[in-house]
């Protein structure tokens, strides 16, 4: 039997990792009361039981969904990342299985360039080094090696929306603003764009990167890209963990190379608050190291909440995608008087005449059709009269290359 139109009584939500309470107002007020809600991270095997009657998951940077927790999840519709990384989800398996993934891609971007530049400064200032021997007792006053943010070259990996925010800020700051990236950008400002990650590299006073988790970004600042960096330089890394390779950037800092580093993220983060964090850079007074909370302000969080949180509901109550990280994307109206069949399918031919066949066959009224692909999947939207909902749903859900169907009333 194909899945009906559930009642929203009976639609759970999973919210893991602290997911801010705007979440869950947002659900409740949409009308969506069950709601189980964790603080943490869950541990595989518990995520798996957990996940195995939700419909929809929840997640911040944390929890990996991989392709056997997917496996596990047999009734999940959809998962929201309430934040903007998606590399802790294995995202070919969830299309695979017809599940649609949004994230929130602007709303913490401003919290991650404030603190960027809040860091900045400071390591300029030699801060970092002066109040962590303050905290010892030693009082350390001096203009040595400290320097004003004013004119100072900044180099940006990965001009996206948090590299393009961060470089107006810098530029209302006087400093000089430089990117590189992978596609051409329209420099904002007086910004200008750098040909290659070397170049852009060998003429910062301060770097920051904000690349997203791949192949190509992973260990990027490696020992040799280090070293093309001006004696003394800055590096900022608050995008992911893996773009830094932290033992090359020890050796730096030991050798004062680097002249400081405000390291947001880290190859291996404590599953926990409870637990310890461990890393070669705390032996050096002149790094800042924050706990991932680059995005981490009341603000942000509190618009992730609303934002995310919107998107599942609306994709639940009417089957709108807009915005899925790897699903076909539908903006829908409203279907009052009719009922929705939803069907997701492999994106192989044939596939939409068997579809129509149905309705031509069983002479079902049709008032409206949507229909999205991507490269691995098609998404199709029918609205027809109530009266026929089950029969079609029936007749599609036996079509060959179904992925899964549903029908909203
Ligand atoms: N520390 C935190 O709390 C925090 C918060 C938000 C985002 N992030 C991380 O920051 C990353 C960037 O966020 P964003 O919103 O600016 O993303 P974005 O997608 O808007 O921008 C990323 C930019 O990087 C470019 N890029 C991709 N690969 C590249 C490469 N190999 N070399 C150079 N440029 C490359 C892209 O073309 C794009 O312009 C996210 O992917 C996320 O992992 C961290
Ligand atoms: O909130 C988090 O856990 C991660 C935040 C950040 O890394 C993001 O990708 O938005």
């Amino acid at each position: 039997m194909a899945p009906k139109s559930l009642e929203k009584s009976k639609i759970k939500f999973l919210l893991l990792e602290g997911v801010h309470p705007s979440a869950v107002e947002m659900l409740r007020s949409a009308g969506y009361e069950n709601i189980e809600l964790h603080q943490k991270a869950l541990p595989a095997e518990d995520l798996k039981a957990a996940i195995a009657n939700a419909h929809f998951v929840g997640i911040r940077s944390r929890t990996q969904l991989t392709e056997d927790v997917f496996a596990a999840a047999r009734k999940l519709v959809a998962v929201g990342c309430f934040c903007i990384g998606t590399n802790q989800v294995d995202l070919a398996a969830a299309t695979r299985r017809g599940i649609a993934v949004f994230n929130a891609p602007f709303s913490n971007t401003r919290s991650v360039a404030e603190l960027v530049i809040a860091e900045a400064i400071l390591l300029l200032r030699g801060v970092a080094a002066k109040n962590a021997a303050a905290h010892r007792g030693e009082w350390q006053k001096s203009a040595t090696a400290s320097y004003e943010i004013r004119g100072k070259r900044l180099g940006i990996v990965g001009y996206g929306n948090i590299g393009m925010q961060l470089g107006v800020i810098a530029e209302g700051l006087g400093m000089q603003v430089q990117f590189c990236d992978v596609v051409s950008k329209l420099p904002l400002g007086n910004a200008r764009q750098i040909p290659g990650l070397d170049q852009l590299l060998a003429q910062s006073d301060v770097v920051s990167l904000h690349v997203p988790e791949t192949k190509a970004t992973r260990n990027m600042m490696g020992a040799g890209q280090l070293a093309l960096m001006p004696r003394g330089s800055i590096l900022i890394n608050a995008s992911r963990g893996s773009v830094v390779d932290i033992d090359a950037l020890a050796a730096n800092l030991e050798s004062g190379h680097i002249g400081g580093a405000g390291i947001d993220v880290f190859p291996v983060e404590p599953r926990s608050n409870d637990d310890e964090f461990l890393s070669p850079l705390r032996a050096f007074d002149n790094t800042i190291l924050t706990p991932h909370i680059g995005g981490s302000t009341v603000e942000a969080q509190a618009n992730i909440g609303m934002e995310v949180a919107e998107k599942l509901a609306h994709y639940s109550d009417n089957g709108t995608s807009t915005s899925s990280v790897n699903f076909p994307e539908v903006a829908l109206p409203e279907h009052e008087g009719s009922h929705r069949l939803l069907h997701i399918h492999h994106n192989v031919p044939g596939i939409m005449s068997a579809i129509n066949r149905v309705f031509s066959e069983y002479d079902v009224n049709v008032s409206a059709q949507f229909l999205q692909t991507n490269e691995a999947i098609g998404y199709v939207v029918i609205d027809v009269d109530a009266e026929y909902s089950d029969l079609a749903l029936e007749k599609l859900t036996n079509i060959d290359g179904t992925i899964r169907s549903r029908v909203l009333f």
